[in-house]
């Protein structure tokens, strides 16, 4: 996966064939799919100089499809799919419906989801049952996942505010890569949250370890926090939920981590092996703090965008999520 600057056109580098195309842009549009692949747009940058692509590509040929309101590619490996739910007074059942059948476009085509990311407007604002919304999602994620006997073991994930309305979703899933769910010691797994959190927890893993079937290997890091047991900590101070959520992901991706999930090599990684970084900061005025503190402990060769966003607790300033390429693939 690549970060581009927005084009209209998008040609992958010789031999290379687009997967999916998540345009972070200053309008949502509907997501297209054309001859090659789905085209997503989420509507979280200010003006169009922030605006970029999240370009996924793979080595073999695509097979565009639709399966209900689902866009998907798929090479036979790997798929991309994605949906849209418009702007609404509740999320619960259409986030339901639209996971069933996320899940069972996947099922059905025997691929296993591995990243899934979820970017929901008014993310913290009240529905209209008083609910906020990012609960309201959580009830309809979890309703779906209990029918699945989905409790725990779900791949890694990132929930954050979008500008504009509605849900835009997307996951990339694998058929015959080696998949590991990552927790984190000092967190909570966000599945066990109490119920002080919303009526049904989260679910998703700190991370997923993917060793694929051509021998390439990542780690997919999901959105992480200032958060250490179940509770925010340093509230109100930038700097400080910064240096925390840099410091969990340390943890995560740290060769005691992949002991304790006993992962083939037991190879530990550092934030320095991060190579595609997002972050996400509530409130624009803090995004020059966070980026000396990430700048300081970043691989400086790696591709970094800042995004102006709510996050999943009101009290929450600064999320940031990465990919460590551990082998790139072919
Ligand atoms: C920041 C946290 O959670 C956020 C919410 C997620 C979800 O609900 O899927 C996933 C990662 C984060 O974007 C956390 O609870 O640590």
């Amino acid at each position: 996966m690549t970060l581009h600057g927005l084009k209209d056109e998008l040609t992958p580098d010789a031999g290379r064939h687009l997967l999916g195309v998540v345009d972070f842009t200053t309008k949502s549009r509907e997501i297209t799919i054309d001859s090659s692949c789905p085209r997503v747009s989420v509507q979280l940058a200010t003006t169009i100089s922030d605006g970029f692509s999240e370009v996924w590509t793979t080595a073999r040929p695509v097979t565009p499809g639709r399966y209900g309101e689902i866009s998907y590619a798929a090479d036979g490996e790997f798929l991309f799919c994605a949906f849209h739910l418009p702007e609404s007074h509740t999320y619960a059942d259409a986030t339901e419906a639209a996971y069933a059948d996320a899940l069972a476009l996947t099922s059905s085509l025997g691929y296993r989801p591995f990243r899934i990311w979820h970017y929901i407007g008014s993310l913290n604002d009240l529905n209209a049952d008083g609910l906020e919304v990012y609960r309201d999602f959580c009830v309809g994620r979890a309703r779906v996942l209990e029918r699945h006997g989905i409790t725990h073991d779900m791949p890694a994930a990132t929930v954050i505010g979008a500008h504009g309305g509605g849900i835009v979703c997307y996951l990339l899933a694998h058929r015959s890569g080696t998949q590991v769910n990552l927790e984190n010691p000092r967190q909570v797994p966000a599945y066990h949250y109490p119920r002080q959190y919303g009526p049904k927890a989260p679910n998703f893993a700190r991370a997923t370890h993917l060793a694929t079937c051509d021998g390439a290997a990542f780690v997919y890091v999901s959105g992480t926090a200032g958060i250490l047991g179940h509770a925010t900590m340093h509230e109100g101070d930038v700097a400080g939920q910064c240096r925390l959520a840099l410091d969990n992901i340390a943890h995560v991706i740290g060769s005691g981590n992949m002991f304790a999930h006993d992962i083939g090599s037991c190879e530990g990684h550092a934030l320095t092996d991060l190579s595609t970084v997002k972050i996400y900061v509530r409130h624009r005025a803090d995004i020059p703090v966070v980026r000396e503190i990430c700048d300081a402990a970043i691989s400086g060769t790696a591709d970094v965008a800042y995004l102006n966003a709510d996050i999943c607790r009101s009290d929450l300033l600064v999320e940031v999520e990465g990919i460590v390429a551990v082998r790139p693939g072919p």
